[in-house]
């Protein structure tokens, strides 16, 4: 039995429309962190902070005033929208999410509706609106993210306790609307909205704003994508409603952690998105990686095939220096995915869950009747073990470079799948053409 709710799903299933299609079939994105945190870059009165650096100034407890002293300091004369556009179209996302504005305050581009924002620093140019321009003229989408949590706002409240606080976070609610419709009017290519900063009680006890911000934003921006961590309903349930439906348009529940591949195969039912971090947890640019282990460009490329795999998006972090360039690490881990992209795409793009039960070989991805089978560990035996879902038989398999490997059906339901004889010395793909065998006889009976 469902309870009345007037702020919970505003829709029940996957959406399907061309921009939600084009949003699941971008599948690989890119984030940017980048704000005043990345000028101390996790460093603070000579101490260096190992929590997340675009934390800082609560970690170091820096009074607002102070924090935005950085805006003097605010002037990346190495950033050039061009090179960045070039870096992410190279690495192969479809689209890049935008810190617009963080929990600091401090916005990249030039709102009427505070001081805080890059117009008033030495820069002063529209950093956003350059880096939409250049994101859009090589085809790829841009995202918004935006912190409603803003610690430079004196009418913020993350508990609503007394009837002075009920108007002062009114006020702060309209202005987070004006801020809003202020990037939708301004960036209208933007594609989503990506919100953060939505875990106090504030907003829990305000579910009717955030069905509000959804509902004014899809009307501003027909086809816009919000994530479910803006939304609570009206009894403050967050992500999925007090009747247990989604809200928004995907989950972004899966921060620097992702679904079991065997335990959590329900994320499998509506669309999600996953975002993650190079190091163990730095979105914003820290001057010192050596504080926590930092992955692999493997290991990221692991996890975004293993978000594909189970039908969700994976985004990875960057988080640009001060001076607006890119550190190495960051852009060797761009280049290996990229080149690895290059080679295997047709495994990503407008790709999905298989059904297929997983194996210790690897990630299955699947379009249409196409199943590809990406290989991370291949085994000493030499045979990739495969089992398929009832009635359904494997016709061929080959590498994306058109190389056979042999296919043994080994007892019902269950091949080896060889590996092929020149293995590349990275993942590599084996793409499977499969048909639906319902009518033929079982030889194991
Ligand atoms: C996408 C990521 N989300 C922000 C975040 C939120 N939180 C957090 C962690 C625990 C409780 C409440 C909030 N930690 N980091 C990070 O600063 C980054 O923007």
């Amino acid at each position: 039995l469902e309870v009345e709710l007037k702020y919970g799903a505003d829709r029940l299933g996957k959406r399907q429309d061309p921009a939600m299609q084009k949003f699941r079939e971008n599948r690989l994105g890119a984030f940017i962190h980048w704000g005043l945190y990345a000028i101390p870059g996790g460093e603070w009165n000579n101490k260096t902070y190992h929590g997340a650096a675009e934390w800082l100034k609560a970690w170091a407890k820096v009074p607002t005033m102070d924090w935005l002293e950085l805006m003097k300091q605010w002037n990346p004369q190495q950033f050039d929208a061009k090179k960045w556009a070039k870096m992410a179209k190279e690495m192969g996302v479809k689209y890049v999410k935008i810190t617009t504005k963080h929990h600091e305050g401090f916005c990249l581009w030039p709102s009427k509706y505070t001081e805080y924002t890059v117009a008033n620093t030495p820069y002063k140019k529209d950093i956003l609106g350059e880096l939409v321009k250049a994101y859009n003229a090589v085809g790829i989408d841009v995202h918004f993210y935006f912190s409603v949590l803003d610690w430079s706002h004196p009418d913020w409240r993350s508990s609503i306790k007394t009837q002075e606080d009920s108007i002062a976070f009114q006020r702060f609610l309209t202005f987070t609307d004006n801020q809003l419709k202020e990037l939708a009017t301004r960036y209208p290519t933007v594609k989503d909205f990506w919100f953060d900063g939505t875990w106090d009680a504030s907003i829990k006890q305000n579910g009717w704003w955030t069905a509000h911000v959804e509902r004014m934003l899809k009307e501003m921006l027909p086809g816009v994508t919000i994530n479910s961590r803006l939304r609570a309903d009206d009894y403050g349930k967050r992500h999925f409603d007090s009747n247990g439906h989604l809200m928004g348009d995907y989950e972004s529940a899966y921060e620097r952690r992702l679904p079991d591949p065997v335990k959590d195969l329900h994320v499998t039912k509506w669309d999600w998105e996953a975002c993650m971090t190079i190091p163990e947890n730095q979105w914003g640019y820290h001057k010192d990686w050596s504080l926590s282990y930092v992955k692999n460009p493997t290991e990221v490329l692991a996890r975004i095939v293993h978000a594909v795999s189970m039908g969700g998006n994976m985004v990875v972090n960057f988080g640009p220096q001060p001076d607006g360039d890119f550190r190495p690490e960051e852009k060797k881990i761009a280049d290996f995915i990229g080149k690895w992209m290059k080679k295997n795409s047709e495994c990503i793009y407008g790709c999905d869950y298989a059904g297929w039960e997983k194996q210790d070989w690897g990630y299955y991805t699947r379009k249409s009747n196409q199943v590809y089978m990406v290989v991370f560990n291949p085994p000493y035996s030499g045979q990739l073990t495969v089992k398929t879902p009832k009635g359904i038989t494997i016709t061929t398999a080959k590498t994306l470079t058109g190389e056979q490997t042999q296919v043994t059906e080994t007892t019902r339901n269950e091949y080896n799948v060889s590996l092929p004889k020149n293995m590349p010395q990275e993942p590599f793909v084996i793409k499977l053409e499969v048909k639906d065998a319902q009518k033929t006889q079982d030889k194991y009976r």
